[in-house]
């Protein structure tokens, strides 16, 4: 080595020698600081102090549940995890989630946290036929509602989990069946007679109609009259009671807002502190079916869902099966209750929607209204088989459906640690599933200009084109929508008689909907105004 290479070394080695010496020395004196100063420390914030950081290391442990399994996730906050972006006054919960199912693109699923329970959001339609359909038995339940025992809320079959679930739901289902919506179809029909009239006599007195508050009262009476076995013409200006308590039960004030989001995210705790979701509109829901039961001893049938829920329970002679156990008295009112929740604004928001985009897009309309005119003239008037089977109709309400679907997000509990095929993903019993249906609609890879109201999309061979688990406006699997043989019935009567009865129009300066910031429901915020000029058919239905 050359005497000038050896000098370097040297320098080289008594640098590093120093540097590490002073590391070691920095290390110590900022040690004796932090001791210096821990020292005069009171007790308290030291304890505090270890409480924080030990939290905030138990929080980062339980938002690394997905990425310890390759899962991607959004940013999330301590403790809270993604509840910011769930619970917001100021945004759409469904437009923050489509916004997280467009960032991530390239994935199957990602999760979410809401405050520590996992949530997993599947993108990829494969997977969700293999959730939703061939491994239902591993997602058979919905998030629990953390209502009281024995509560009206408990005994609905949308809020029932497990075997409890299961045999309900098997009591019910032929309940919906396509026999029994036909016996249903004269009450449904003479509510759409109302629902015309009141439309034609508010176009004659004003410029426009406003097909959001139409609809709705509409809706409403379907519900009183098939659920509750009253008629309370909601359409009249005189309100009644009924209306009055559905209106009630449905208003969203900060005091409810906050119990439902208690009773969802912390179910235990509401329950300890004894709140309860069942409203004094409840109980008078509940008095009026009691009633209505009572008057149904001896009475004519009406062939409505209280006669169907009584002739299922009548159906059995042996006290000790499980219809007549199951279906109590308490058990169907509850149901009855169900039935104006899950249905009221669901159809009400559909039937304005479809109405706006047929006033929209003249063209589609016209083309509906020569199917229309046609079944008239074939059947004598609008019959049951006639509206369910019309082929243009069915496109433009599933249109309709696709673009805004009122449920916009659905959701399962895993009930069995289930490993996600193809992947080493796995979900365990009390993590949250959810399907984003309204994403899905609208995603530009399975729907060509998803914005754009094209009925043709469901027509002929188009429709079989459709990528299975990418149109899911019911929700899919044995635990889909119950009614949506109801819900479809309810809005083509609606819909074939106001195409033959009236000419829609839009109301210029609205031609785009408003959507409301509710949390989950689709629903026009403002209103939806529409020009209706009368045209000279009359419409029977038989
Ligand atoms: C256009 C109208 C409607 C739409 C778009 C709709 C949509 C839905 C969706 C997305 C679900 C969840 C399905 C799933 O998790 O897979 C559901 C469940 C349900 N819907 Fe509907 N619905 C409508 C009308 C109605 C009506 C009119 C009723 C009752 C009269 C009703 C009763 C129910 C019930 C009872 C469930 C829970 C079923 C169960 O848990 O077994 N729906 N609906």
């Amino acid at each position: 080595m050359l005497a000038s290479e050896f000098a370097r070394e040297r320098t080289r080695g008594v640098c590093v020698k120093m540097l590490e010496s002073g590391v070691t020395t920095g290390v110590v004196v900022v040690a004796a600081v932090y001791v210096w100063w821990w020292g005069q420390l009171d007790p308290f914030i030291i304890l505090l102090t270890l409480t924080i950081i030990a939290s905030v290391w138990y929080s980062r442990r339980r938002h690394s549940y997905w990425s310890s399994q390759g899962i991607s996730s959004p940013p999330s906050l301590p403790f809270i995890g993604h509840l910011h972006k769930i619970v917001t006054l100021t945004n759409y919960r469904w437009e923050l989630l489509h916004e997280l199912y467009n960032e991530f693109y390239q994935e199957k699923c990602f999760g979410m946290y809401e405050c520590f329970k996992p949530v997993l959001i599947i993108r990829d339609p494969d997977l969700l036929k293999n959730l939703l359909v061939k491994d239902f038995s591993h997602f058979t339940d919905r998030r629990a509602f953390g209502d009281q025992e024995g509560s009206l809320m408990n005994e609905m079959l949308a809020n029932k989990n497990g075997e409890g679930w299961k045999i309900l739901r098997s009591i019910m289902s032929p309940t919906f069946s396509s026999g029994k919506m036909k016996r249903m179809f004269p009450l449904v029909c003479q509510n759409v007679q109302t629902f015309i009239s009141a439309c034609l006599e508010e176009a004659k007195q004003n410029e426009y109609v406003n097909m959001k508050d139409k609809s709705g009262r509409f809706s409403m009476d379907n519900i009183a009259s098939c659920a509750f076995g009253i008629e309370c013409n909601s359409q009249s200006v005189e309100k009644s009671m009924f209306a009055e308590n559905a209106e009630g039960f449905f208003a969203v004030t900060p005091w409810k807002a906050l119990r439902f989001f208690l009773m969802i995210l912390f179910p235990k705790a509401f329950n300890a502190v004894g709140l309860k979701l069942d409203s004094h509109e409840i109980m008078f829901f509940l008095r009026i079916v009691e009633e209505t039961v009572k008057s149904r001893e001896n009475a004519p049938k009406r062939g409505d869902f209280l006669d169907l829920m009584l002739e299922a329970r009548g159906d059995t002679n042996d006290d000790n099966t499980s219809v007549k156990n199951v279906l109590k008295d308490k058990a169907m009112v509850a149901q009855c209750v169900m039935f104006l929740i899950a249905g009221y604004d669901t159809v009400a928001s559909v039937t304005g929607f479809c109405t706006h985009l047929l006033a929209k897009n003249p063209k589609q309309q016209e083309r509906l209204r020569q199917e229309m005119q046609d079944l008239v003239r074939e059947n004598e008037g609008l019959t049951y088989e006639g509206v369910m089977e019309a082929k243009f109709l069915d496109a433009c309400v599933m249109e309709t459906l696709r673009i805004f679907p009122p449920g916009t997000l659905g959701e399962r509990v895993c009930t069995k640690t289930y490993r996600v095929p193809g992947t080493e993903i796995t979900v365990r019993p009390g993590d949250l599933v959810q399907f984003p249906i309204y994403s899905l609609h609208r995603d530009p890879q399975y729907w060509k200009d998803p914005l754009q109201f094209r009925p043709d999309r469901f027509m002929g061979e188009n429709k079989a084109e459709i990528k299975n688990f990418t149109f899911m406006p019911f929700g899919m699997g044995p635990r889909n929508c119950l009614a949506m043989r109801f819900a479809l019935m309810e809005l083509k009567a609606a819909v074939a008689s106001l195409v033959l009865e009236v000419d829609l129009q839009l109301v210029p300066g609205h031609e785009e909907i408003i959507l409301d910031h509710s949390p989950i429901i689709l629903r026009a915020k403002h209103g939806i105004p529409l020009i209706m000029k009368p045209r000279k058919t009359t419409v029977h239905t038989t």
